[in-house]
């Protein structure tokens, strides 16, 4: 298969996740013989100090015209830390979301048996935990009209989201629930606003459509609870945009870390894939950035063009250096791995090469075969 590939790479660790990204898809592209072709542009601070835009009009050209778009992060302190700031580089990440009508963000959530013994949470909650969030990604107060009064004093953010909104993303997460374990949760906070209700009166309607599905309902504040109390509740949860922002970074920790946490974004037309966090500025440069929520985000790129023995190879492989302890520091406290290393690992697992880490002699190779 030929696919045209943008890549934006953005900003902090956002080009060495990225990096491994590549290498990983240009190692399954030579394993089954596709034509994979990747072309980079600039986006978030990285973009503003160049041309001023956190968006530049040939970055979102080349999206537009590619296939998909892998993002690997973006934000920066400087921005962070000055609240006056007009051009700031989210600004770049939601315009192309916005552009690409990317309505439907996708963020599966599980829990590695190797790894729940490093879940804050207590091992027997956590063991089994496997949902996937369904956030809508283009509507609500992230996209309302905003303004702030001229002497400064007050602002406001409004919320709206109408039903051919709720309805679009209703349906993907309505069919991911009947191929998965058949329960939609829909998370709002239909007690307090009238957006909720909206989703709460068409999510109800749409069920008629699935019934081999159930349908339950949660308050965010009771759902932001249930998911360290008891995340193994969950199957597909259904929200809008904030609440899916914020329950998705808490899920993280049922994983383990955020750096494990991958994510599709989908339209009608263009779809980008891009891990969860952020840009972890504090890591920039240290090579101790976890990339494998990149590199499974790039699993579900291959995923989007059904190839699934090649998205699979990728899971293989990330499942093998997680049991081999060939990770990060944030899952492999004591003997970490570079974020290079970790991807060079993939790489030659992927291409069925010799290892170039396996044989350090803290490895524990137990059963491991190589595929
Ligand atoms: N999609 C995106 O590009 C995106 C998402 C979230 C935040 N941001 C931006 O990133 C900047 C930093 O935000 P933040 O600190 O709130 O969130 P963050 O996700 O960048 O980092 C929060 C914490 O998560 C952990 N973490 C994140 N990524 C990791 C990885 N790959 N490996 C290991 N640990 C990882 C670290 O402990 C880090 O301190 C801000 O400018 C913010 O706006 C961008
Ligand atoms: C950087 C920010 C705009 C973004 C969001 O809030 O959607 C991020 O937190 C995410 O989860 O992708
Ligand atoms: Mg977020």
């Amino acid at each position: 298969m030929k696919l045209n590939i943008a890549v934006l790479p953005g900003d902090g660790i956002g080009p060495e996740i990225t990096q491994q990204s590549v290498k990983v898809l240009k190692a399954v592209a030579d394993r089954f013989d596709h034509d994979f072709y990747f072309e980079e542009a600039l986006v978030g601070a990285v973009a503003i100090d160049f041309s001023g835009s956190p968006l530049p009009d040939s970055t979102l050209e080349l999206c537009k015209r590619s296939d998909a778009v892998l993002f690997g992060a973006i934000g920066d302190p400087k921005y962070d830390n000055d609240p006056s700031a007009k051009v700031r580089p989210e600004q770049g990440l939601l315009k192309l979301r916005k552009e690409l009508g990317l309505f439907a963000n996708i963020r599966p959530v599980k829990a590695y048996d190797q790894l729940v013994e490093r879940s804050p949470l207590k091992v027997e909650n956590v063991i089994g935990a496997d949902m996937v969030i369904f956030r809508e990604l283009t509507g609500g107060i992230y996209f309302g009209e905003k303004s702030t009064s001229e002497d400064g004093k007050s602002a406001s953010d409004l919320c709206t989201y109408n039903v051919e909104e709720i309805e679009r993303i209703a349906h993907l997460a309505f069919k991911a629930a009947q191929i998965r374990s058949k329960k939609l949760t829909l998370v709002d906070k239909a007690n307090v606003l009238e957006t909720s209700r909206l989703w709460r009166k068409t999510v109800t309607e749409l069920a008629k459509q699935y019934p081999d599905v159930i349908l339950d309902f949660l308050f965010v504040d009771n759902a932001a609870m249930q998911m360290v109390l008891d995340p193994k509740q969950f199957d597909v949860i259904l929200t809008e945009n904030m609440f899916g922002d914020i329950l998705s970074d808490e899920a993280s920790v049922i994983g383990g870390s955020i750096g494990l946490l991958e994510s599709a974004s989908i339209g009608a037309r263009n779809a980008l894939f891009e891990p969860i966090h952020g840009s972890y500025p504090q890591a920039t440069g240290l090579g101790i950035a976890n990339p494998i929520a990149s590199i499974l985000s790039s699993a579900m790129l291959l995923e989007h063009f059904d190839l699934k023995e090649e998205a699979a190879v990728i899971r293989k492989a990330v499942e093998m250096s997680i049991n081999l302890n060939v990770c990060t520091k944030d899952i492999n406290k004591d003997n970490h791995y570079s974020t290079s290393k970790v991807g060079d690992f993939l790489e030659s697992i992927i291409s069925e090469t010799e290892h170039p880490v396996i044989n350090n002699e803290n490895l524990n190779l137990g059963q491991m075969t190589i595929i």
